[in-house]
């Protein structure tokens, strides 16, 4: 016998079986929604001028194969921190925070998980918002972490259930981990208004929670970076000393590189080394130390000052794009004579939309009109472009009318 043979076959990823299936489709007008990646107006993904030119300027450079420490490299993590928190933050100045390099968000969120299984003294419970992002629940279960939720988006709004939010944060035990998505919510594109963080924030100091941010698209939901970084500076402001990851997937393009950084927020600068020699030893069993070229693109994009701002205008135009096509999705839609109350697609912000389609609507726009999305009615945003944002409303005209 096979030492195998009791191995079962797995379920298929829900977002690539949307691909598999578009690719099959042979109809000329066939749209792919399901994918979270950035795609241009010509529907081809899209690679940063800036990046382009820092990985010229680190090309001349010709520098050496060396490993990089176990926490990454040193410009990069200084940078990633500078860039969530602010270059003139007090938890920069007084050096409470510990940042390392991760592979991506993902590796970052993993990191994190990992860290809390090990030294988190308070309950094992992570909360996450209902719904969140598919892979964080296997992350922290992963970890050895249990997950619990507390309610976030509203169905017949498809809005923010801030109401039912509050009452189950309330409710969170003492010292739990509330993982909250700094911006651009991933699947929903709903995020709470910064008044409704601040009464989040001070539920959370009243419930003692640890705070674990993710914010995977900061630039890329409004096209301001400070402004994407609102609720996790503001948390800090109000004392909390919080877990947060990074990824540069999405708002440098960064995709394939894996390049994020997770940081701990300490009481001070003798706790962030201990919680730093830590994580060293968590990760050096991991993978030893991190890949360094997507390091190296996103610290020469964020520390020389001409590229820095050729980069701040392509996140900008990133978002912009996907705005405008929310804002022609739902002129499309009334052109098409549709009776719904559209606004929560102009409402919600960064890759992904929650349209409010039905399984069974999703399956006959597949059908009928070769337009792929995920069955909770997922659109990512990124795949819809001025030349297919109209056949997407009579589509989706078709099925809700
Ligand atoms: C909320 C969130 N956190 C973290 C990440 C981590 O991304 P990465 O590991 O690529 O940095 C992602 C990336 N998701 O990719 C789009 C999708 O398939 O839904 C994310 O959405």
């Amino acid at each position: 016998s096979s030492w195998w043979g009791g191995v079962q076959m797995g379920p298929p990823d829900p977002i690539l079986g949307v691909t598999e299936a578009f690719k099959k489709d042979t109809n000329p007008k066939k749209m792919n929604l399901g994918v979270g990646a950035y795609r241009d107006d010509q529907g081809k993904p899209f690679v940063l001028s800036c990046v382009r030119k820092a990985e010229a300027l680190i090309a001349a450079k010709q520098v050496d194969k060396e490993y990089l420490p176990i926490g990454g490299l040193g410009e990069f993590n200084k940078a990633c921190a500078q860039l969530a928190f602010g270059a003139d933050n007090e938890v920069l100045k007084s050096g409470r925070n510990i940042t390392v390099q991760t592979i991506s968000g993902t590796g970052s969120l993993r990191i994190g998980a990992n860290f809390l299984s090990r030294f988190h003294g308070g309950p094992r419970d992570v909360y996450l918002p209902k719904p969140s992002w598919g892979n964080h629940t296997p992350i922290f279960r992963d970890a050895g972490m249990q997950l619990k939720s507390y309610r976030y988006y509203d169905p017949s709004t498809c809005g923010f259930d801030f109401k039912g939010a509050l009452d189950d944060i309330s409710k969170i035990p003492e010292k739990s981990v509330i993982l909250l998505h700094a911006c651009a919510h991933n699947p929903t594109g709903v995020d709470p208004r910064p008044e409704q963080w601040k009464e989040i924030a001070e539920i959370v100091k009243q419930r003692q929670l640890l705070v674990f941010f993710d914010m995977a698209y900061q630039g890329f939901a409004s096209g301001d970076i400070d402004r994407d970084a609102w609720a996790v500076r503001y948390f800090l402001e109000q004392g909390h000393n919080i877990l947060l990851s990074q990824s540069f997937a999405k708002n440098m393009g960064l995709y394939g590189e894996r390049v994020g950084g997770f940081t701990v927020v300490c009481n001070d600068a003798e706790e962030a080394k201990r919680v730093e020699s830590q994580l060293k030893i968590l990760i050096r069993p991991i993978y030893s130390n991190p890949p360094m070229n997507g390091a190296r693109i996103a610290a020469t994009i964020l520390n020389t000052p001409e590229l820095h701002s050729v980069w701040l205008e392509e996140v900008h135009g990133m978002a912009n794009r996907i705005i405008k096509m929310r804002e022609q999705l739902v002129a499309g839609l009334k052109k098409e004579g549709s009776s719904h109350n559209w606004n929560h697609v102009i409402d919600q912000i960064g890759m992904f939309c929650f349209t409010g389609l039905k399984p069974e609507q999703v399956e006959r726009l597949s059908k009928e009109f070769s337009v792929y999305m995920t069955k909770d009615g997922r659109i990512s945003m990124a795949g819809v472009t001025s030349g297919n944002v109209a056949y997407l409303a009579e589509g989706i005209h078709a099925v809700t009318k």
